[in-house]
Order: structure tokens, then C-alpha cells, then sequence
């Protein structure tokens, strides 16, 4: 994760300069920990030198602006749910912003941890990215929806052999974590309930946190947990969670482009809900019907169709993936037959 400490010169994107409309989205921006803000560069066109054509670019600024994580675990799952909503784009070698090819959207590729500060200052209009990192920039922003992944535990873990259990043990020594800002926090407030005669020592990396500890850096950490995996194998312990952490979709809470983030937000949240359904689809004894009904009730109720044959129907429902293998099961034994299960590719309630 990126430290929030100070300005940070970035650019969006490299190469090509050759292409003046592209040149003029490739000025050296400062990310909003510094200034100017993106938005004065991709929006303000007179930073751009006159001579300057925008080309396709030159409708950034009516275009509502996505923010999406560039790299990391969040990165690749992020791309489908644009794909669930239909956002289509075409993201040419190295460039991080691509315009969309059917709506009014240009997707700009950001570091995670940056999104939730470029969002808040009415950089970008909406982003993807987790609650952790939005506590981190300390930032209000609305969450339009939980995304159903990146679920993980932001966790207070020290060396399982060091004995510690209550953080309070904790106060005064050295800690190293990714989330320096949440860490001052949680040992300030802890310093000062417990009395510590010197404030708790929080030291920022920028990854590899777990191995802090081993190489005798610190005292404890605070890092992420999902499995409990890469804690257990550094031969650490969590003694306290500090915030449950999952991906959202988060906006501006003054955008102008709230109608567009309602049309995009209401597809996402129709490819979460597909996430976690299948459709399912079986011919079935018409006899036993409501037994079958009791096993796959659907969402109101499942569809019945006749069969070219009156002793069967065929019967169709949605039914939750954790429960599906389970739910087959079941059908197979009383008495369905020819179960099929669909992935379902969007929805809509
Ligand atoms: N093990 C995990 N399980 C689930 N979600 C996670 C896990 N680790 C991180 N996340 C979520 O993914 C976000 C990005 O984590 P990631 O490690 O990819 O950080 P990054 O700084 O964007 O990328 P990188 O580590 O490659 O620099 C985290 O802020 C958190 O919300
Ligand atoms: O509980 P687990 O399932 O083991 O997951 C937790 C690990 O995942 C993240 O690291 P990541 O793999 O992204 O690498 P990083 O340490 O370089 O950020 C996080 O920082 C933990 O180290």
C-alpha cells in the first residue's frame, strides 16, 4: 500500500508523448496530497499549451470519471465488474486513463490507496477500492455498494512466542504497519487509556509488514488477515481487529453525474446479486411438485412449464451457490431429473 505522507509525484501513465491529444493527459500530475489536483489538469484545458489538440480526449470533462485500482489483488476482479456493468473501453498500452467506447465514462487506472483522497476532493466522480483503505485516507465518501469481495480483517498481530494478548501490552513499544494513519489512531487512543509514559512508535512500510517482527523491527504489526495464512506462517497471532475491511463502490457525495452513477451502480449491483446465484433448471414427477417447490422456492416462487408429457414439468429457480451442490442433491434424491445449473451473467430484481 501507498504511504499518504506528503506530496507524491506521479504521472499517469509514461509514454507515448508523441500524440499531442494524448501528451496533453500525460502532464506530470500531483496526486491530491499535493496539489494541483488532477481534475485542473485533465478537466482545465488551459494548462494544456494552446497548440494543443484533445482529439478524442477533449470530451473528458463532460465524461463521468471512474477510478479503478491499477495493480494488486483488487485489480483484475475490479475489470470484470465493468464488464458486468457493461462499461466498455479500450485501454491502449501503458495508459491510465481509457475512455469508454458506450458511455459517457472514461475509467482512470489509480493505486488503490490513493482512490478514496481523489474521490473525496471531486477528483474522480466514482471508485472501486476497499473500506480499509477509505479509513486509512480518512476521507467521507458515499458507499453506493459492497462489492461481495477483498473480504479481510485489518489486525493488531504480535509473535505468538512474545506472549502478549492485550494490545495494552502493546503501548510504548514499536509497531510497523502499511496503515500508519489508522495506527496512530488506535495506539493514541490506547497511549493515552493506559497512560503510556512514551507514545507507541509507528513506523510505515510499504509491504512484507508480517516479516517486521521477525527481523527484530518491531513489536507487534498491524496488517491485514483474510485466510490467516501469511500470519500464521511469520509465526505471529491477531490479538484485536481494528475494522473489517470489503471492496466498494464509492462516489462523490456532490458529484454532478449522479444519474450516470445510478445507471452504473444499479448494473453492478446486478452482477454482485449474479455472483451469488446460479439458475437451475429440472424436469420433475408432477405429482411431487410441492416437495419440489419446498427444495428450490426461488425468489418468489419457481416457474412450472409443462412437458410434452403430463406426469412431468420442467421447473426453473435461482438458487444460492453456497447451497447448490447441496440443493442438487436433494432434487436428485426426490426423484428430479436432468438438473442443470446456469451461471448467470447479470440480473435484475
Ligand atoms: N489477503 C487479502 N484478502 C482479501 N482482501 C485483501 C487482502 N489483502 C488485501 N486485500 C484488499 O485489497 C486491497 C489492496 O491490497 P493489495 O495488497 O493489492 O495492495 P496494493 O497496495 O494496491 O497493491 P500491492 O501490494 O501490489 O502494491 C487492500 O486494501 C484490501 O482492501
Ligand atoms: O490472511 P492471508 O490470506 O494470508 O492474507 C493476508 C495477506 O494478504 C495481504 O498481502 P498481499 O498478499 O497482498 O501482499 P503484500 O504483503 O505485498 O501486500 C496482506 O498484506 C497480508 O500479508
Amino acid at each position: 500500500m501507498a504511504s499518504n505522507n506528503g506530496p507524491i509525484d506521479i504521472r499517469i501513465g509514461t509514454a507515448p508523448l508523441a500524440n499531442p491529444a494524448v501528451a496533453a493527459v500525460y502532464q506530470p500530475l500531483t496526486t491530491p496530497f499535493g496539489s494541483p489536483p488532477v481534475e485542473s489538469v485533465t478537466r482545465n484545458h488551459s494548462r494544456v499549451p494552446s497548440n494543443t489538440t484533445f482529439g478524442d480526449l477533449s470530451d473528458l470533462s463532460d465524461r463521468l470519471l471512474f477510478a479503478v485500482p491499477k495493480k494488486g489483488r483488487l485489480a483484475e476482479l475490479t475489470l470484470k465488474f465493468l464488464e458486468g456493468a457493461d462499461v466498455q473501453f479500450n485501454r491502449k498500452n501503458r495508459l491510465d486513463i481509457a475512455l469508454s467506447t458506450n458511455l459517457p465514462v472514461a475509467v482512470v487506472f489509480l493505486p488503490a490507496a490513493d482512490i478514496p483522497k481523489y474521490i473525496a476532493d471531486g477528483n474522480v466522480d466514482l471508485g472501486i477500492t476497499g473500506r480499509d483503505m477509505i479509513a486509512e485516507a480518512d476521507v467521507k465518501l458515499n458507499e453506493v455498494l459492497a462489492l461481495g469481495f477483498g473480504k479481510c480483517k485489518l489486525c493488531v498481530q504480535v509473535p505468538i512466542r512474545s506472549g502478549i494478548r492485550d494490545p495494552k501490552d502493546l503501548a510504548g513499544k514499536r509497531i510497523v504497519t502499511s496503515f500508519e494513519n489508522l495506527a496512530k489512531k488506535y495506539f493514541g487512543e490506547l497511549d493515552s487509556a493506559v497512560k503510556s509514559v512514551s507514545p507507541t512508535h509507528i513506523e510505515y512500510v510499504s509491504g512484507s509488514v508480517e516479516a517486521a517482527c521477525a527481523l527484530g523491527l518491531a513489536d507487534g504489526i498491524i496488517d491485514l488477515v483474510e485466510s490467516g495464512e501469511t500470519m500464521r506462517a511469520a509465526g505471529l497471532v491477531a490479538i484485536h481487529t481494528i475494522i473489517e475491511s470489503e471492496t466498494v463502490l464509492v462516489s462523490n457525495p456532490h458529484t454532478s453525474k449522479q444519474p450516470l452513477i445510478d445507471k452504473i451502480s444499479n448494473r453492478i449491483a446486478g452482477y454482485v446479486n449474479a455472483q451469488r446465484y446460479y439458475y437451475c433448471t429440472y424436469n420433475a414427477p408432477k405429482d411431487r411438485l410441492k416437495e419440489f417447490h419446498r427444495i428450490t422456492p426461488g425468489k418468489k416462487a419457481p416457474t412450472v412449464t409443462p412437458l410434452d408429457d403430463e406426469d412431468w414439468v420442467s421447473v426453473s429457480a435461482m438458487v444460492e451457490k453456497k447451497s447448490a451442490a447441496e440443493i442438487m442433491d436433494k432434487l436428485e434424491i426426490a426423484g428430479a431429473r436432468d438438473i442443470l445449473l446456469f451461471a448467470l451473467a447479470n440480473t435484475r430484481v
